[in-house]
């Protein structure tokens, strides 16, 4: 990965993270290229990072990767517009959108092109990332090696035997820190309303979610025991999961989880 040329098209969230996350791991900051509608973002990359900047026809002329970091509703017009200005004919592709499927990107980039769909989330940017791949039959080893490295970079990446999971993936770690993000702000806010100071909620907050992640990751037992290590019989994390058991927290999980889901599906008319 690291003589290769990597090149992002949308400078956003996301691409932030994964560029962050790179130079975080010693990518070279002259092997990455962004651009961009929004010329702030461009500067503050430039600035702040010291990364190359310019327009798709600058990035695309040096890219052996391009990253295709734009919302799904505009991925059809960047396509069409990227397509001609691919200098390299070996340019491996990846896109990081949403619900937007192999086969339409072959259809805008053309049906040679070497074609990695995945899902990458924000965590990336401190090297916690998790990202689930799937590669078009136009890519080989190098290709796949490529794309593999650059996300094991930022974190752990997965490779998926169908393209559906990418959707399931998305539902689940894309996603997926939004919902942990959600519990943070949940769990500081009821701790403030019974009267402990904001500053001290946030913290005990923050590293509950911290630990917990840490905890699970280095276990060599199932979350499942875990949860229980925690609930003495007859004590107080009993009566709290008992209190989410009671208002259905395992079907509301599940059912934001379809619903994320479906929206990818809806993403990809
Ligand atoms: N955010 C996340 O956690 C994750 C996002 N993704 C995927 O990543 C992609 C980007 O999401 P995110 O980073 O959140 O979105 P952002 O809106 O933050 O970033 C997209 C960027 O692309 C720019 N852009 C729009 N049109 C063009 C164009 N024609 N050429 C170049 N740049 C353009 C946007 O500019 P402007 O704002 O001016 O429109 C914006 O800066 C999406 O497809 C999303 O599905 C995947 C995993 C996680
Ligand atoms: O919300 C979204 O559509 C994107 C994809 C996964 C995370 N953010």
């Amino acid at each position: 990965m690291n003589n290769r040329q990597i090149a992002f098209i949308g400078a956003g969230n996301m691409a932030n993270s994964l560029i962050r996350g790179l130079l975080a791991k010693d990518v070279a900051a002259s092997h990455i290229h962004a651009s961009d509608i929004d010329s702030d973002k461009l500067q503050s990359l430039q600035t702040e990072c010291g990364i190359q900047t310019g327009d798709t026809a600058a990035v695309a002329a040096v890219a052996d990767v391009i990253i295709l970091a734009v919302k799904p509703q505009v991925m059809a017009q960047v396509c069409a517009a990227l397509k001609p200005l691919i200098a390299k004919p070996d340019c491996l592709v990846i896109s990081i959108a949403a619900g937007i499927p192999v086969a339409s990107l072959a259809q805008w980039l053309g049906e040679e092109r070497a074609i990695v769909r995945c899902m990458p989330n924000t965590p990336s940017l401190v090297g916690a990332g998790a990202t689930g791949l799937y590669a078009n039959a136009n890519c080989n080893d190098d290709h796949k090696t490529l794309a593999g490295a650059i996300m094991s970079a930022v974190g752990i990446a997965c490779w998926l035997q169908a393209e559906k999971d990418i959707d399931t993936v998305t539902a689940l770690s894309g996603s997926g820190p939004a919902y942990y993000f959600l519990m943070i702000e949940a769990m500081e806010k009821a701790a403030v309303a019974m009267g402990l100071a904001p500053d001290v909620a946030r913290q005990l907050s923050i590293q509950t979610a911290l630990g917990a992640g840490k905890l699970a990751a280095a276990s060599d037992v199932a979350p499942d025991e875990l949860r229980r290590r925690v609930t003495s019989p007859g004590g107080t994390t009993e009566q709290a999961l008992l209190s989410f058991a009671n208002q259905g927290f395992e079907s509301t999980v599940a059912n934001a989880m379809l619903a994320a889901q479906h929206r990818a599906a809806e993403l990809a008319k």
